[in-house]
């Protein structure tokens, strides 16, 4: 049952305010965008794509998380889906991810995302360095796709610090 999960299997590692808002700048939002910011924890990804003017849709499976975001960014234009990220519903119109999502689903999510008609433009997600390089190397023969691994983050970008590298992976149209 999701309430009985562990601090380990919830992948509670919250970026820190600073490295949020580079992450945040490095996607280079435009304001109007919808930004999808899957795996939101509490809002520190959430907090600087607001601040880029950006319409949020914020998606969290824990509970207590989800009720943060909703009191956080309740006068905002955030909209807060507390549901499994394997439940999303993709949008049909043109969205972009800015997120730092559990690091146990990065490939499955990735593929969700780039299925055969996603509106996906661009996802820019924080992931453990080495699933990064082998989705690099698998998108390479995927000419509709072109996915980077690239900005190193240390690990004190998080707190607590996790015990593997990790990086931003940007996925864009090919
Ligand atoms: C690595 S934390 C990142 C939190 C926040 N984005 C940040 O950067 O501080 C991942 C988040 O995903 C949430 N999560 C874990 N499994 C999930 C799932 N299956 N569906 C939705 N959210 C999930 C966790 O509760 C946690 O808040």
């Amino acid at each position: 049952m999701a309430g009985q999960r562990s601090r380990r299997e919830w992948g509670w590692h919250p970026l820190t305010d600073e490295f949020a808002r580079r992450v945040v700048a490095d996607a280079r939002v435009r304001p109007g965008e919808l930004v999808l910011d899957l795996g939101a924890g509490t809002g520190a990804l959430t907090r600087p794509l607001v601040d880029a003017g950006a319409r949020v849709l914020a998606v969290e499976l824990h509970s207590g998380r989800a009720r943060r975001l909703r009191e956080r960014f309740a006068d905002d234009d955030v909209r807060v889906l507390e549901i499994d990220l394997a439940d999303l519903r993709l949008p049909r119109r043109p969205f972009r991810v800015v997120a730092s999502p559990p690091y146990g689903i990065t490939t499955a999510l990735v593929r969700a995302l780039t299925v055969r008609g996603s509106a996906l433009r661009r996802a820019d997600l924080v992931v453990q360095r080495q699933a990064a390089r082998r989705l690099a190397e698998r998108y390479a023969r995927t000419p509709r796709w072109s996915v980077t691994a690239w900005r190193p983050l240390p690990r004190r970008a998080f707190r607590p610090p996790p015990r593997v590298d990790s990086c931003l992976l940007t996925v864009r149209r090919g």
